[in-house]
């Protein structure tokens, strides 16, 4: 997060952490006690290994009350997701066990209608991405609020250039952003997720290529999907 604020410890407890040996690398959060979601792009250099997901934490490193490492069962990425663009970028996961939920661990709802969030709305996103362009990573969850800015306008030629399609959507990037490790998490508008941070590579905090985030209300009835054929 670029420019944004150390969050309340512990006010965004649906967030994850998506750890490979012990590091951050993507963002998440809990759609359901036993399910993440977060972007597909994120398991591009895994190599086949599960990712171990933090539930519970501020901080990466100190002990805190309720901070948990689970175990994935499983991992879904989006089949129409990609490596060559933002399409479907998506990622289900599926913990070994129910998460216990508690003061620091809840689930947070998705958007499942399928509406454009206004322009101008502001949103919040948090994560333990990158803090500025020497590439800081910060050992505290960090936050920022942004507006959405209209599908035309982030599809200027000058900005995104036609690329965002019905499935995403975007945020200003006029000097506070999202950046690299934020990626997988939850855009929050009026307490709901409308969003997941896109995990493609992107420049971070130049305004003329505004924030991507994949929009979750189309994909509604893949996530129910999924939930289901899995927990059997
Ligand atoms: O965050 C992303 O957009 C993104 N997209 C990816 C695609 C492949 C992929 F193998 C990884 C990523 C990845 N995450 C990262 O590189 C994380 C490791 C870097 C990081 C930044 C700040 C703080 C902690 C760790």
């Amino acid at each position: 997060i670029l420019r944004g604020s150390e969050a309340r410890p512990h006010l965004k407890p649906y967030m994850a952490s998506l750890q490979l040996d012990g590091q951050h690398v993507c963002g998440g959060f809990l759609i359901a006690p036993q399910w993440v979601l977060s972007a597909a792009h994120c398991i591009e250099e895994t190599d086949g290994k599960l990712f171990q997901v933090l539930l519970g934490a501020h901080s990466l490193t100190e002990p805190e009350p309720h901070k948990r490492l689970y175990q994935v069962r499983a991992q879904f990425p989006h089949p129409g997701s990609n490596i060559h663009n933002n399409k479907d970028d998506l990622l289900l996961l599926q913990l070994e066990e129910k998460a216990e939920l508690n003061s620091d661990v809840r689930v947070l709802p998705f958007q499942r209608e399928d509406r454009d969030v206004a322009a101008d709305t502001v949103c919040e996103v948090a994560g333990w991405g990158t803090t500025d362009h020497s590439g800081s990573r910060p050992d505290r969850l960090q936050q920022v609020e942004r507006p959405v800015i209209s599908r035309d306008v982030c599809n200027h030629r000058t900005r995104h250039d036609g690329t965002i399609t019905h499935e995403m959507m975007c945020t200003d990037s006029r000097r506070k952003d999202t950046c690299k490790g934020d990626s997988g998490g939850p855009l929050v508008c009026g307490g709901v997720a409308e969003g997941v941070v896109t995990a493609g590579s992107r420049v971070c905090g130049n305004y003329k290529k505004p924030a991507i985030y994949t929009r979750i209300a189309p994909y509604a009835a893949w996530i129910d999907g999924v939930m289901a054929s899995a927990d059997g």
